[in-house]
């Protein structure tokens, strides 16, 4: 994706029929499919001063997609009379360095750190152990897998770096499925199953931390389905994914 800022200066007296402007132009923006996402932001120590930053599918989506495309002319047509108020216009592209900040607890503190993994991932397989559908899938596993596993989840949900540090990896957590033709009956059990550990062991059962927990599992076992067919393609190196909030951050009572 690449970002484009615009910086505007707009003079006193024309805030709001400019914020207006853009809410009216925002439409086709929701509306361009060569358009991810908009945000319009004013400065609050210095009124006047806006940045609007538009994610696009590329530079070239823009300039030639939606510059051409249904949706330009009644976007300009609200837009045309700030453009001399414009001070920067300019595409971007992320670097490496981004990432979430302290304000908001990640999915590993507040599941309750790699104490409260380690208990459930014990839990987990000990009754996966008398399982009538996975037993047998894991009936060679390795007594430190649910220590690993707890890691893996650790790394996840946004803890220590460990799993890559010490346990080989993305890579070799897919070779541990490589093969292994996970059934999507296996798969569901191995959720659900889960999920209903997390509540013998105590995770926290509010609505927003079960729903990432419920999400990434429902990806993570999914891609290990995928990744476990017979037919299955090369993965390459890749990170260990990190898995957030999502659309519900932690609930804080207000
Ligand atoms: C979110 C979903 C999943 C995660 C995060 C996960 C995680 C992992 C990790 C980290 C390992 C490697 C452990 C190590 O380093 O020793 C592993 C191995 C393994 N996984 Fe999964 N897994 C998932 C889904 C599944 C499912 C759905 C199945 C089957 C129903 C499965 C079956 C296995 C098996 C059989 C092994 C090898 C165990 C051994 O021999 O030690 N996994 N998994």
């Amino acid at each position: 994706m690449i970002i484009e800022y615009i910086r505007y200066r707009i003079p006193d007296g024309g805030h709001a029929d400019f914020e207006a402007a853009y809410q009216r132009a925002a439409t086709s923006l929701a509306a361009s499919e060569e358009c991810h996402d908009y945000e319009l932001a004013r400065a609050v120590d210095e009124p006047g001063s806006y940045i609007l930053r538009i994610g696009w599918t590329s530079a070239e989506a823009h300039l030639q997609g939606f510059r051409r495309g249904p949706w330009f002319a009644a976007f300009f047509a609200e837009i045309r009379p700030y453009v001399e108020d414009i001070e920067e216009m300019r595409h971007y592209e992320r670097t490496e360095v981004a990432g979430p900040g302290g304000a908001v607890p990640t999915l590993y503190e507040w599941a309750g750190g790699s104490a409260a993994l380690a208990k459930l991932t014990e839990a987990f397989y000990a009754k996966v152990a008398e399982d009538d559908v996975l037993a047998e899938v894991f009936a060679g596993m390795s007594p430190e897998h649910p220590a690993h596993v707890a890691i893996w989840l650790g790394e996840v949900f946004g803890g220590p770096a460990a799993y890559t540090a010490h346990h080989g990896g993305h890579e070799h957590m897919i070779s541990r499925h490589a093969g292994r033709a996970i059934t999507e009956t296996q798969r569901r059990r191995w959720v659900s199953l889960l999920l209903a550990t997390a509540d013998d062991v105590g995770l926290p059962a509010d609505a927003e931390f079960r729903a990432a927990l419920a999400g990434y599992l429902e990806w993570g076992s999914r891609l290990a389905v995928v990744f476990s067919a017979p037919d299955a393609g090369e993965v390459g190196d890749q990170p260990v994914p990190r898995w957030g909030w999502g659309s519900a951050p932690p609930w804080s009572g207000s």
